[in-house]
């Protein structure tokens, strides 16, 4: 019987959401494979997170389907699921990464507990099992395993970070949307967080679409790209085609600015 590999996992087929009469993203296609990294970039207000929000459910576009392939390998059309079956993909199948860790965090909240609550949402009862399952987490994402009952709030922006990518990995998900993850940390930060996603992404074989303005970032991590303009998808395919060859005007423009911001 083959396996999945060669099926999309995810299929989005005319997606277009308004904001009223304002528009959020329209008529935006493409399949994603599994463990295949897509990056959505483009500058501020060109869709990225309405289309992020659309896609994992926590905007209900204003027209077109979603396929999501479940781990019984059948294509379910994600709005037209009720609520609770959408709540259940995002604790266990899929994984979402925010910018601002306080979005993604329980602030207050034991690191163990940060990442054990996820276990435990998903049935897992015993206690010992739970903060050894936490303990190797952190380990993962080096944090030391001596911060474990220190709640984030005690933690650098870094740290944050990496508990919130343990907090989701932990019920290892098959789909992980990550918004801005790098944005707003300083640049050796950034470079070492970027690392460690990069590694978990190749050792656990996930599916990732992250939405980025840092063409930089969707270079290191993503296989295909694809850029958004006024709501729209104007270009997408390979990272490395785009970026080195753009056959969009805006896209020359996005990659030459920063190649100057870099030269
Ligand atoms: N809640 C909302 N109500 C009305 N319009 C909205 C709402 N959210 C977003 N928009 C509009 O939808 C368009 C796309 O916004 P979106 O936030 O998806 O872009 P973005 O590319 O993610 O931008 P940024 O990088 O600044 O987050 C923009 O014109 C924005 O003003």
């Amino acid at each position: 019987m083959s396996l999945d590999q060669d099926l999309p996992l995810l299929s989005v087929k005319n997606l277009s959401h308004f904001y009223g009469q304002h528009l959020g993203c329209k008529n935006v296609n493409f399949d994603l494979y599994p463990g295949e990294v897509l990056a959505i970039v483009g500058e501020s207000g060109s869709g990225k997170t309405t289309l992020l929000n659309c896609l994992s459910t926590q905007i209900i576009p204003t027209d077109g389907a979603v396929f999501y392939r479940n781990r019984k390998g059948q294509s379910d059309n994600l709005y037209e699921m009720s609520e609770a079956q959408q709540r259940i993909l995002l604790r266990t199948d899929w994984g979402f990464v925010r910018q601002h860790p306080r979005d993604g965090l329980r602030m207050n909240v034991s690191a163990g507990a940060n990442v054990g609550e996820r276990l435990m949402a998903l049935g897992d009862r015993h206690y010992g099992k739970i903060r050894d399952t936490a303990l190797d987490w952190l380990e993962k994402v080096e944090i030391q395993a001596d911060r474990i009952d220190d709640a984030p709030r005690t933690f650098s922006g870094g740290m944050q970070q990496r508990l919130q990518i343990a907090r989701n990995l932990v019920t290892n998900p098959r789909l992980v949307f990550m918004d801005e993850p790098t944005g707003g940390l300083d640049v050796s930060v950034q470079a070492r967080l970027l690392d460690l996603i990069r590694r978990l992404v190749s050792e656990l074989g996930l599916s990732i679409i992250i939405v980025t303005h840092d063409l930089a970032v969707a270079r290191l991590l993503s296989d295909r790209i694809m850029v958004m303009k006024d709501g729209k998808v104007i270009e997408q395919g390979l990272t490395d085609q785009v970026l080195d060859d753009p056959h969009q005007a805006y896209t020359q423009l996005l990659v030459s600015s920063i190649l100057h911001v870099g030269s």
